[in-house]
């Protein structure tokens, strides 16, 4: 299939396909799922309404030759999904697919980073927000310890994996863990990366009080490390970067607060039920599924996906106000592929 560049409104190409796997998850982070947005049961997608590993990679071949060349498999939590090697081979072959990754939050590894390693997969993102067993219990809502995760990754690690940390960090919650994380992952030489709390949901518990900015991580860092700024390897990517300079290990800064980065999204998303969006923010999507189950040739897939991306003017985070803030999307980041 030949290659088809396409740019939306903004002149942003399409580069990145986020893929949703599933929308389950087995913790309940208040900051992803909180309770008022999902309700006490936690209601999760029937499986007939997931796309078929068949439907995904359809629909991914399709994204390639519109110019994705990066893949992230996500949720949810995506090593909940069964058979997930089986997805992750049938991508990683695909001609067109230069990068694929994994977001997870690492409970499960310890079972699947050997198959998933085996069938292509390079690349994982761990999340983990805190070191202390309690408060990392607290955090992820099933009382699971931190050391679990902490095994997992060393598991990935000797597994062949390069992997990078994703550590959410909340006022009041988990910022006294900011230095203790720093300096466990640079003695292991893991990437440790510090996103800034994100107003995903109805009700998440977001204010801009409660958000630490990646000036003040990296004030609080640089009062006990000597670092220099990386900035970003490629265009488009989410993380800012800086090296610690004694021993080469790095960190990263996902912004999406205080310094956003919208003029250089090229990422679209695709749900696990096969909707298409084009911003971790947005209400609706395209309903890729209902086209494929009705029976819609490539020729008319591959025109409705441009014609969405070439009208996208998203630049939610750019936009935000503490007024306007969670008061766009009623879908949360489990849903869309976070
Ligand atoms: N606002 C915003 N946040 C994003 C976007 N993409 C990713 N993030 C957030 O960045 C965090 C880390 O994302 P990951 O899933 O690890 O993916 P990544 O950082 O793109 O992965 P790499 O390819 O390893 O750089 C998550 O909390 C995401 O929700 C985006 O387009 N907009
Ligand atoms: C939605 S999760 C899905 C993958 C997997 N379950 C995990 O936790 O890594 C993807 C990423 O989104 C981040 N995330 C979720 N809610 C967030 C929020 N309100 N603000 C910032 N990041 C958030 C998580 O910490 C995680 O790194
Ligand atoms: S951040 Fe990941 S692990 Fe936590 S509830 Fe959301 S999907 Fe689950
Ligand atoms: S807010 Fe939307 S447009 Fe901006 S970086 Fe995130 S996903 Fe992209």
């Amino acid at each position: 299939m030949t290659t088809l560049l396409i740019q939306d409104q903004l002149h942003r190409p399409m580069r990145d396909l986020r893929i949703s796997v599933t929308d389950r998850c087995n913790f309940r982070c208040s900051y992803c799922m909180p309770k008022e947005l999902f309700g006490d049961d936690y209601a999760f997608l029937p499986g007939s309404e997931l796309l078929t590993f068949d439907e995904i990679r359809r629909l991914t071949r399709l994204f390639v030759s519109l110019g994705v060349t990066k893949i992230r498999l996500t949720g949810g939590e995506p090593l909940l999904r069964r058979e997930l090697p089986v997805l992750v081979q049938g991508i990683s072959a695909m001609g067109g697919v230069e990068d694929m990754g994994l977001t997870t939050n690492g409970v499960l590894l310890g079972q699947q980073a050997e198959p998933l390693y085996a069938a292509g997969l390079r690349r994982l993102n761990v999340s983990l927000d805190a070191l202390d067993p309690e408060l990392f219990g607290k955090m992820n809502g099933r009382g699971l310890k931190s050391g679990i995760i902490l095994q997992n990754i060393d598991h990935a690690v000797n597994t062949g994996f390069e992997v990078k940390v994703n550590m959410v960090v909340q006022r009041g919650v988990n910022e006294s863990e900011i230095e203790p994380m720093a300096r466990y992952f640079k003695e292991k030489r893991i990437t440790l990366r510090f996103i800034e709390f994100m107003d995903v949901g109805n009700d998440n518990g977001w204010s801009f009080k409660k958000v630490v900015t990646k000036k003040e991580i990296l004030e609080r860092l640089q009062s006990s490390f000597e670092m220099e700024a990386l900035g970003h390897s490629y265009f488009g990517e989410v993380a800012e970067r800086y090296r610690y300079k004694d021993n080469g290990a790095e960190v990263g800064f996902i912004t999406s607060v205080s310094e956003s980065f919208c003029s250089s999204c090229t990422r679209a998303r695709l749900s696990s039920d096969g909707k298409f969006y084009t911003c971790l923010f947005a209400s609706s999507g395209l309903d890729l599924r209902a086209l494929l189950r009705g029976g819609a040739d490539d020729a008319s897939l591959l025109k409705a996906i441009r014609a969405v991306w070439e009208q996208r003017s998203d630049r939610y985070s750019d936009e935000r106000t503490e007024q306007t803030a969670r008061s766009r999307t009623k879908i949360g980041m489990s849903y869309i592929g976070g």
